[in-house]
Formats: structure tokens, sequence, C-alpha cells
């Protein structure tokens, strides 16, 4: 690595680091102040009572956050809490075994996780609502199934294992900081992290990239109620009891810590050490206010209070996110990609024996509107074909035909002689068709090299049954496959959204493995580009060309079709209007046919 690369990363590491560092001095800060206003609140024995009382928190503040990350949110923490805490106090009371009620718990929080996550996928409706809503059922069942009464009698070899100490430390501690450090290392170093962080930066790409984006965050809803039930287990032994009125308000706790440490409200980014620390200052404070004797309807006020502080700082960062974002949608730093230098494009004769891709009698309808009337066209491997037209012309339709997103109502599709049937996008993906859609191609908090692996990442040698990423190996593959397309990133893990929109497009365009790719469709590459970023894009669509593929971009931009085409094709009404090589036409022309109007130019039949 380079030292301008490294120091680059370092910045960015330190500028993490101290947005964090700042929630640590509050911490100690905070501390102090308890210590010196009301006296001896820095004492072991209240330091351990300020870790019992946060073990709940701990156990729920990492498949929180992950929700959280994925652009979800659970609100049915509280009740599934209350309903959790009844569904153990009924089994250890009735059964007598604490292992029983431990599992019957841990099994109760599962099913009510995949409620939840189902309802959530099912129903498509906002997560908060969805939560919210069966949160209120699970208290009301917790009510029901008591009559609002407390469960005590316990074995006393229940409590008893609340109450033992290792090394000092409560069991119920331990169980929470165990569970914080494996929702820790799941989220910070394995795959599945990230595709939580990929589903949460964009969620179209994800699923395009062949992450199960759907399942993923249906797990994570199971996950989330595993550790309910496990909290609820752990806060039942600890008390003695079981009530109904257990964690009332205690999603408020957990969202607060959660997004004070750091995670988007909005998902795409956070750190396990945010939330650590997020933790940890509300456990403070809650602590400190016990200390101070205030009033609890004043601990539920700074509670609140705290929480709009937390989610107006998340809104500024965000807001700051998009506006750092338009800022770098300019050129980028001189060794970046859209910086280099525009190559001239140099066109090859094209090879009459190389494949094609053949388009006959295309036809597609949405009910009674005709979008491909009737398309037929050729694009030869190793050529550039680009695809014009007026809005509404059919492109999009034409292109989704060719992705297998749609199946055509009528005609043929043969790519090197062979017909090919698209049910899918699978099935174009077998076939060699890949295709770039100008929004959807890269998960944006994530860099250029864990975009271009997701979907198909590298496993630490020997460590797949852990899950674990191998990052390093992420970047070798993402700067191998940049640089056979000519493409230098200084930073391959700088969020791909603090790129500028020509480097973006580059590695959108890069996602394409190119070995395997017998056609490439570009949606409209050089939309909103910059001149020099534009010529970039389209000096990376004539290589991908010379790699052997058909390469057809969808384009209103008549300079792009006049600088890089070989081959033309326009369409007019969900019809060709012209088919041609570049030589047989001229910009002014084009821009006539683009409107319809084909004065003097051969015509397509
Ligand atoms: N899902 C749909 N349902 C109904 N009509 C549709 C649908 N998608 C497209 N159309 C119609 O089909 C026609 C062709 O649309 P299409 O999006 O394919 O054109 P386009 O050339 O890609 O246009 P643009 O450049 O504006 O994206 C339009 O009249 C459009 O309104």
């Amino acid at each position: 690595m380079t030292a301008p690369t490294l120091l680059r990363r370092n910045r960015r590491q330190i500028e993490r680091s101290s947005s964090r560092s700042g929630l640590w001095v509050l911490a100690i800060a905070l501390l102090l102040f308890f210590q010196f206003h009301v006296g001896g609140f820095i004492t072991q024995g209240n330091i351990v009572q300020i870790l019992v009382n946060l073990a709940p928190t701990l156990i729920a503040a990492i498949p929180a956050a992950r929700l959280l990350i994925t652009g979800n949110v659970d609100l049915s923490i509280a009740g599934g809490y209350a309903v959790l805490g009844v569904l153990c106090g009924f089994l250890v009371s009735g059964t007598g075994s604490p292992l029983i009620g431990l599992l019957g718990t841990l099994a109760g929080g599962a099913l009510l996780g995949l409620l939840n996550g189902t309802l959530v996928r099912v129903l498509q409706i906002s997560p908060i609502i969805v939560t919210l809503g069966l949160g209120t059922v699970y208290t009301a069942l917790a009510y029901l199934t008591t009559n609002g009464n407390p469960i005590y009698d316990f074995p006393s070899s229940f409590s008893f294992i609340a109450q033992t100490r290792i090394a000092g430390i409560p069991v119920p501690v331990i169980v929470a900081l165990l569970a914080f450090a494996i929702g820790a290392y799941l989220l910070s170093r394995t795959v599945s992290g990230l595709h939580s962080y990929a589903i949460g930066g964009n969620f179209q790409a994800a699923k395009l990239s062949g992450v199960r984006a759907d399942r993923h965050v249906l797990l994570l809803y199971v996950y989330m109620g595993i550790s309910v039930g496990l909290l609820a287990v752990v806060t039942t032994a600890s008390i003695g009891s079981a009530s109904p009125t257990n964690g009332v308000g205690f999603e408020i706790d957990v969202l607060t810590a959660v997004i004070l440490g750091g995670v988007a409200f909005n998902g795409g980014a956070g750190r396990w050490t945010g939330v650590l620390i997020g933790v940890v200052v509300l456990g403070i404070l809650q602590a400190g206010f016990v200390f101070e004797g205030l009033n609890s309807y004043y601990q539920l006020l700074a509670k609140g209070m705290l929480l709009l502080v937390a989610l107006g700082a998340d809104q500024l960062v965000a807001a700051r996110r998009r506006r750092t974002k338009g800022a770098r949608s300019e050129p980028g730093p001189a060794s970046d990609a859209a910086a280099q230098e525009a190559v001239e494009i140099v066109r090859r004769a094209p090879d009459p024996d190389a494949g094609l891709l053949e388009v006959d009698g295309l036809r597609k309808s949405y009910g009674a509107v005709t979008a491909v009337a009737d398309v037929s066209f050729t694009a030869r491997r190793g050529t550039v074909t680009c695809l014009l037209g007026d809005n509404g012309a059919g492109k999009s339709t034409l292109i989704k035909m060719l992705s297998g997103v749609h199946k055509p109502d009528a005609g043929t599709i043969r790519l090197d002689g062979q017909e090919l049937h698209l049910e899918q996008p699978a099935d174009a993906h077998l076939a060699g068709i890949h295709t770039v859609y100008q929004d959807l191609a890269l998960a944006t908090n994530l860099g250029a090299a864990l975009n271009l692996v997701l979907g198909a990442e590298p496993y630490q040698p020997g460590r797949k049954w852990l899950g674990l990423l191998d990052r390093a190996r992420s970047e070798k593959i993402a700067r191998e496959r940049l640089s056979s397309l000519g493409i230098d990133l200084s930073d391959y893990f700088r969020p791909v959204g603090e790129l500028s929109g020509g480097q973006r497009q580059c590695v959108a365009i890069a996602r394409v493995n190119v070995e395997g790719a017998s056609v490439v469709i570009l949606d409209e590459p050089t939309a909103a580009l910059g001149v020099r970023q534009t010529a970039n894009v389209l000096r990376l669509a004539r290589t991908l060309a010379d790699t052997g593929a058909a390469v057809i971009i969808i384009t209103h931009d008549v300079d792009s079709v006049m600088e890089v085409a070989d081959h033309v094709v326009v369409l007019n009404l969900g019809r060709v209007l012209f088919e041609g090589d570049i030589d047989e036409v001229d910009a002014g022309r084009l821009i006539h046919l683009m409107a319809g109007y084909t004065g003097g130019v051969s015509v397509a039949q």
C-alpha cells in the first residue's frame, strides 16, 4: 500500500474513531460528575451493579443495531420482553426446570421473531407500524395470561444461577457480554455482517448481486426474538419474578443506546464499538439518576430527550453525508479513475466471424399499452451497439426482456446461434448476459472492494465455517478486476457513495465479471456525468467490447454515440426506426431519428 493511501485510510479511521471517542469522553465525564457530585459512585460494587442493570440492553443491542443497519426496526421488543418473561415464569414454575424454562423461552422468542419478520416482509409495510402493532399484542398477552400478577414460585436453583459470580462477575453479566461479543463478531467480521450493510445501503443492488435479502432480514428478526428470549430469562432469574410490567419502555433504552452509538436510523451504517459505548453511556446515566435520587419521571424525561438528541445527531450526520456525496460528484483525486487522462477510443474492425446477439420480432404489452411492438436487431461480439430512443420508445422494456426481468409476448432472442428462453434474471446471467442498471448497481455505503465481491464473497482460507470474510482477498480481486479495465482507485474500502459519479459508474460496470460475459448491457451509463467522466465510462465500454463481449449501451446522448458506437439502433414507439453502422449516420440525423423523423435515412423493416 502506498504512503498516501495509508495516510488517507488512517485519516478516515481517525475521523470515524474520533466521533466514538467523543462518547467515551462523555462516559468518563459523567462518571466523574456523579462521583464528585454525590460521592461513592465509582466503586467496584456500583460498577458491577451498573453492568447487571445493563445486561438486558447489552443482549438486545447488537441484533437491534443489525436490524437498523438493514433499514428495519423492531419496536415489539418491550412487548416480547413482557410475554417471554411470563412464558419463562410459567415454564420454570410449572416444570421446576430452569433448562426447560431457558429452551422454551428461546424457542418462543424465535417464533415471535419469525412472526415479526414474516409480517414485515410479507405485508411490505413499514416495520415501525408492523412491530408496534405486534408489540402491543404481545404486551396484552402478557397481561391476559397473568391477570397482571407476577409469577414467583421458582426453584432456588433458578435464582442461584443468576446470583452466582465467576471471578467476581455475576453470571447475567457474563451471559450478556458473551451475547454482545458473538453479535459484534458476526456483524464486523463475517459475510453475513457484510450482507446486512449491503442490504441497508441498497436493497435492490444487494438482491441483484445474489444476496438473499428477504431471508436475511427474516433471520435477523428471529435473531432479535431469540435475544429478547435470552434477556427475558436472565432478568426473570435475576429479579426472581416474572411480571407483565417487566420491560416497559425497554425498546426506548435499546434504540437510544444504539442510535447514540452511531447506528444510522435509515440503515447502512454503524459499528459494534459505537453500540457498546452507547449502551455504557446510557447505563451510567441511569445509575447516576438513581444515585442523585431523582424521581423516576425525570429519568423518563431524560431518556426521551436523549433519544431525540441521538436521532437529531443521526439526521445531521445523514445530511452531512448527502452533502459530501453531492460535493464529491465532482472529479476525484488525481490518481483515481475519473481523473485519469481520457484516452482516445480506438475502434477495431468488427470480426465478421464473431458471435451475435440476434433479437427477432420481440413484442411486449402491458395491458392495453404496447411498449415494444416489433423489435429486431443484432449486436455483434467485440462491438458496441448503442440503443437510442426518445422517452417512452420502449428501451427499458426491451432491456428488461434481454435481462430476463420480463418475458416477451412474442419473438426470439438468439445468442451465438442458440435460442434463449429467459424466464428470470438468473437465466440471463447463466447465458452470460449482464445488465448494469443506472441506480441499482451499487451499495453506496460499501467500498469498491466489497461491492465487487458482493454475492460471491471470498472466505478466509479454512474458516468458511466461521463465515469469516477475507477482506484482503476482496481488495485483491477488486484491484485486479478494476485494473484489467484500466481503473486504479486509491482506496478500495472508501464508500463508493463518496466517489465521483464517473468513478461510481466505473465500479458498477466492473461488477460485471468480464470472464464469461457474452453480452453487457449498460443502462444510461453516462447520464448526469461530466465530459471527462463520460469519456472514461465510454473507454470502459470499449474495453469490455475488446474482451469479446457484445456491449449494448442505452442512451439519449448523441455525442456519446458518435464517440463509442460501432452500430446504432434507434427505437420509436416500440419499433426499430433505424439500424445501421455508425458510419451510415451523423449526429444531426440521429437527433432527427430520435424524434421519430426519418427524412432520407434508410429505415429498418
Ligand atoms: N410497467 C408498466 N406498465 C404499464 N405501462 C408501462 C410499464 N412500463 C412501461 N410502460 C409503458 O411502455 C412504454 C415504453 O416504456 P419504456 O419505459 O420501455 O420506454 P423507455 O424508452 O425506456 O422510456 P424512458 O427513456 O423514458 O425510460 C411507455 O408508454 C410506458 O408508459
